[in-house]
């Protein structure tokens, strides 16, 4: 599914109108055409229907679709929201041709109880009131009539946005609470974004024909990662590899208060594929390390205030990529070893209290040739940026793009709907995972699972998509069979990788070559 931000999608419609050649109307029909077709397979014959339309082109796609029903034979009341003269032209065009073909159609502004009767006997409700054209607080009689609909709780099928919704941003001021929405040609980047994504209901793309070149040149490429492209990313180990072949990897974490951090993020790589690990840790947590994961080397460092000193020359170990961050504590030492970090030429992953200490240093994470990637979770993004945590909220596509851009990193913004970004500006939404996610420890072992999953892939951006896959869908089946939301832990997940990639390479029909 590609997911389109408010302005691309008009760059996307006038390009598509100016040189394709395909104008407005022709387009508006499409879309009511392949919403109708959508909403026919949903509904029955006895369904009392209302469609509900608006002035703008939103409006237009719904009286399209009134008259497809209608002509197919269901109960179909149309109500327009606003009186003729001030509809858009195209969607005044579609109601000329509706009223061609015989049918007649009401208006709220001039019958409001009228319309609560019917609303009150309709079993389905189709919302076109409000598209992508939404600007602001909802005005007008569109504020009386979205909260009519929501308190009648009856279907709701809201075509390409559920009414009263920003198109970009997360924010909510009073929405239709859809079903399903009908997004047209793609999704809306609101619709991953929080609370607006409350609102959607399932997600339907529908196509209306816009040439795949236009959306090529208007859009930066925003797509759902789903199972189906883990499962043919998924990479193949050759018969004749070795631990080598798979990657050195380093693990700096934890500390004398965290040494949890550095057994959740180590145990999590070594379970992820890296072919031989070393974790960095102060000396006196080895122990405690040693007897969850012995098949690990250690890099031991001296220990100040309880968490790590020294600065090390990895040189010897030949590294392909260092981790470094979860539980690592914040003091000047513990930020000479991020510099130092960042002047390895290896892929980074950065995390946590790594995020913190490399925020001072960022261009020299730009100045770096190897890939950097930095996972934080939205308050990390937050004082990143100088922002508050709603001002990344409400916008994280726009802002992690931007970042990412800036740094030339690879960035990877968690969350609900999880946001992999590449240094072009890429970007990828991850779409497994629930709330059981939401515990101390789960951080760390997604770094892990990334340190371990950068190693086995060609292209990082793959890398960090199934990881976090992964992950979430680790705790998506732990709910699903044993678990509840509330009781899944860190190491819950570890245990999780295993069962899961080897259902994932099964599917993936998988085979070793003997
Ligand atoms: N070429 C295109 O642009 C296409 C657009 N399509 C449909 O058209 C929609 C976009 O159409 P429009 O740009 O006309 O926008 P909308 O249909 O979303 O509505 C804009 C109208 O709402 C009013 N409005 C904006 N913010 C408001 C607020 N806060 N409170 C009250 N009224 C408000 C505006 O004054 C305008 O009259 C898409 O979502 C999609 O459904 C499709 O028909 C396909 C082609
Ligand atoms: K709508």
């Amino acid at each position: 599914m590609r997911i389109f931000s408010k302005n691309e999608m008009y760059n996307i419609d006038q390009e598509t109108m100016e040189k394709i050649g395909l104008n407005n109307g022709m387009l508006m029909e499409n879309a009511g055409q392949a919403v109708a077709r959508e909403i026919e397979s949903r509904i029955k014959k006895n369904d009392k229907i209302i469609v509900i339309a608006g002035k703008g082109n939103n409006g237009g796609d719904g009286v399209v679709i009134a008259r497809i029903l209608k002509e197919r034979g269901f109960s179909i009341e149309l109500w327009m929201s606003h009186k003729g003269g001030s509809v858009a032209e195209d969607a005044q065009r579609a109601l000329k041709i509706y009223e061609n073909c015989g049918h007649s159609y009401k208006i709220y502004e001039e019958n409001e109880e009228a319309f609560q009767i019917s609303l009150k006997k309709s079993t389905v409700i189709v919302d076109a009131l409000l598209g992508i054209g939404t600007k602001g607080k909802v005005r007008g009689p569109y504020r009386n009539i979205i909260e009519e609909m929501n308190e009648i709780n009856k279907i709701i099928y809201a075509v390409d946005i559920p009414s009263g919704l920003n198109a970009d941003k997360g924010e909510v001021d009073v929405a239709i609470k859809a079903h399903t929405t009908f997004v047209i040609q793609g999704a809306k980047q609101g619709a991953f974004l929080f609370p607006s994504a409350n609102f959607y209901g399932g997600i339907k793309t529908v196509d209306i024909g816009i040439p795949s070149s236009v959306i090529e040149q208007n859009s930066y490429v925003k797509r759902r990662w789903s199972k189906n492209e883990v499962l043919s990313s998924l990479p193949h180990r050759d018969i004749s590899s070795h631990k080598g072949t798979y990657g050195r990897a380093l693990m700096i974490a934890g500390s004398e208060n965290m040494p949890g951090a550095a057994v959740l993020s180590s145990k999590a790589a070594s379970r992820s594929g890296v072919g031989l690990l070393t974790i960095g840790i102060i000396e006196n947590i080895k122990s405690i390390i040693g007897s969850h994961l012995p098949e690990a080397m250690y890099n031991l460092h001296q220990s100040h205030q309880g968490m790590l000193s020294e600065v090390k020359d990895y040189s010897s170990l030949q590294l392909d990529a260092i981790g470094i961050g979860p539980g690592i504590g914040r003091n000047k030492e513990t930020e000479k070893i991020v510099e130092e970090i960042l002047k390895q030429q290896v892929t980074l992953v950065l995390d946590a209290d790594a995020l913190f200490h490399v925020k001072p240093h960022l261009q020299k994470v730009k100045e770096r040739r190897f890939p950097t990637i930095l996972t934080p979770h939205p308050g990390e993004m937050a004082s990143l940026l100088d922002l508050s945590i709603k001002e990344v909220e409400s916008d994280r596509f726009e802002k992690s793009r931007e970042f990412a851009q800036t740094y030339g990193i690879y960035l990877v913004l968690k969350g609900p709907f999880t946001i992999v970004t590449t240094p072009s500006g890429e970007q990828f939404v991850n779409s497994s995972g629930n709330p059981a996610l939401a515990k101390g420890g789960s951080g760390d072992v997604l770094t892990g699972m990334i340190l371990g999953s950068v190693l086995q892939y060609e292209n990082v951006q793959k890398a960090l998509s199934n990881a976090v896959f992964i992950h979430g869908a680790i705790a998506d089946q732990l709910v699903a069979s044993t678990h509840s939301p509330l009781d899944v832990l860190a190491t819950d997940i570890i245990e999780g990788i295993s069962p899961l990639l080897h259902e994932l390479y099964r599917e993936k029909e998988y085979s070793t070559g003997y």
